[in-house]
């Protein structure tokens, strides 16, 4: 998650940044010349370690440091001796493959060299390869820059693998994979194509509306397309905000009365103790925020204080906060001593909070709610169980541990109805960019009514069109390529 938190608090603490691109230099574009080396796995010591290499003097420098002249069959992986071929001295037997364009990542010629991952051999490796003339270091995404320029990948699928290289939970990385697929760009495209269809039936109207010889019910048949895609842009764009959750982070927010054992559940799910528990009723005052993996799902859990009454300042100020963030949850977490549904706070709590988010259906609430029983422990085997008017809830022993599978199982179920779930359904718009392109596609279409005029119909096609293609990354300006490629790491 987090990404988005941890590059803003990297960016903070460091200056702006210029990670990726000379954009003066044009490195990325084809025939650019330069062939680029980086170190592709992980820094630090490992088992084996691969370094790449990408541009037209990677088989000549492939060549060189294993001394031999025949390069190795394409795509085959080939043990070798590399050296280093200032001194002659040898660096590491290593594993080498030879990828020659355009059946590459890049679509340039590329070699991995797949070497022992100690320090002093990657080192070595790395000083070797630079002194090879027209080799130099890579950049921060500039092998993925290159795919990008060679057609390798549009715009959606880097941004798919900038999220799969950090991706942190599993429902992130399934989502990443289906962009990484091309799941975005192929709709896009599809629907880039509609409207030049319905583009080129209104030019035609335009020049030769007059004549017979046009079909009949061109204009009718593009305006049933463009309608049709107008439902399907809106739909998507309802569904937005699923993915950007996906993409950051849903937000779970644990409420109730004091003493509900409120603080106790969030350091159970985020398995650390982030907030302080006691049996002193208003214990928590501040928000307190900490990101977890639930069930999959990334989320920023909150603990709060216990919404109560009649209380000093710093408890009123701690229960206005509640309050407020209460208000941006995504999923609230409402919890309540199973041995105390008869007190005042907990009637009050039923009768507001639970109430409220329960009223709005189900279709256009923004909130959804989980009630929570937490201290079934203490409730007797025999005695009358939790009050039968309650609403759908859980019954949890944060003591004990009992009904936590079962809580998890039903936070799954919630998350994946915020968040959207990344294994099925359609794919969704992770970034506020998608979002904004198909927002402007959507608005364009708007002005589309051939009508009234053809030719402010026809340029309306043709701005809606416009926002497709910069989705998928054509006519993308530099700004955008170096905002997007910042994301990933050098070497890759
Ligand atoms: N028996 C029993 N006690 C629990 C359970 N969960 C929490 N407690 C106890 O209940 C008391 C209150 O727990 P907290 O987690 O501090 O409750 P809270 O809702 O965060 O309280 P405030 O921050 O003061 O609003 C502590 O003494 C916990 O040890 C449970 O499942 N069973
Ligand atoms: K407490
Ligand atoms: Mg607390």
């Amino acid at each position: 998650m987090w990404r988005g938190l941890w590059t803003l608090a990297a960016q903070a603490a460091r200056g702006p940044r210029r990670l990726c691109t000379r954009r003066s230099s044009g490195a990325a574009g084809p025939g650019s010349g330069a062939t680029i080396f980086a170190l592709s796995s992980g820094q630090g010591r490992c088992g084996i370690a691969v370094i790449r290499t990408s541009g037209p003097s990677s088989g000549h420098a492939l060549r060189i440091l294993t001394a031999v002249r025949d390069l190795p069959p394409a795509r085959h992986a080939s043990l070798r001796l590399l050296s280093d071929p200032r001194s002659g001295e040898p660096l590491d037997r290593a594993l080498v493959l030879w990828f020659p364009g355009p059946r590459s990542f890049t679509g340039e010629d590329c070699v991995e060299f797949h070497v022992h991952g100690g320090p002093a051999v990657v080192s070595g490796v790395l000083q070797a390869l630079g002194s090879v003339p027209g080799l130099r270091p890579a950049e921060a995404g500039e092998f993925t820059r290159r795919a990008f320029a060679n057609g390798k990948l549009n715009l959606t699928e880097v941004e798919g693998l900038a999220d799969l290289i950090h991706a942190e939970t599993e429902a992130q990385r399934r989502q990443a994979l289906r962009q990484l697929d091309g799941e975005l760009g192929h709709l896009c495209r599809g629907w880039a194509e509609t409207l030049t269809k319905a583009l080129a039936h209104v030019e035609a109207y335009i020049d030769f509306g007059e004549d017979d010889n046009l079909e009949e019910g061109v204009l009718e048949q593009a305006d049933i397309e463009v309608r049709a895609l107008e439902v399907a842009l809106g739909a998507h764009l309802r569904d937005a905000r699923r993915g950007q959750r996906l993409r950051s982070g849903a937000h779970v927010v644990v409420t109730g009365p004091p003493n509900a054992g409120k603080s106790s559940l969030v350091n159970l799910l985020s398995r650390k103790p982030v907030s302080i528990v006691s049996p002193e009723p208003g214990t928590t005052r501040d928000v307190l925020e900490t990101p977890v993996d639930l069930a999959g799902f990334p989320v920023l859990l909150s603990d709060t204080a216990g919404l109560r009454e009649g209380v000093g300042p710093v408890e009123q100020e701690g229960v206005r906060r509640a309050r407020e963030r209460l208000e941006q949850a995504d999923l609230i977490l409402a919890m309540l001593d199973a041995s105390d549904l008869a007190s005042p706070s907990s009637c009050n709590f039923l009768a507001t909070v639970v109430a409220s988010v329960g009223a709005q259906s189900p279709s256009d609430s923004s909130q959804r709610l989980l009630l929570v029983l937490n201290k079934s422990d203490l409730l007797s085997p025999e005695g009358p169980g939790p009050r039968p008017d309650l609403p759908p809830h859980l019954l949890l022993s944060c003591l004990t541990g009992e009904g936590l599978d079962g809580l998890l199982e039903a936070l799954r179920k919630e998350l994946a109805a915020v968040c959207g779930d990344p294994s099925t359904g359609s794919p969704l718009l992770t970034r506020a960019r998608h979002q904004h392109h198909l927002q402007g596609c959507l608005d364009a279409l708007s002005h589309y009514k051939p009508s009234k005029d053809l030719a402010l119909a026809a340029e309306a096609l043709r701005v809606a069109r416009g926002h497709l293609t910069r989705l998928t990354g054509g006519g993308g300006t530099e700004e955008i390529l170096d905002i997007i490629f910042r994301d990933f790491c050098v070497g890759k």
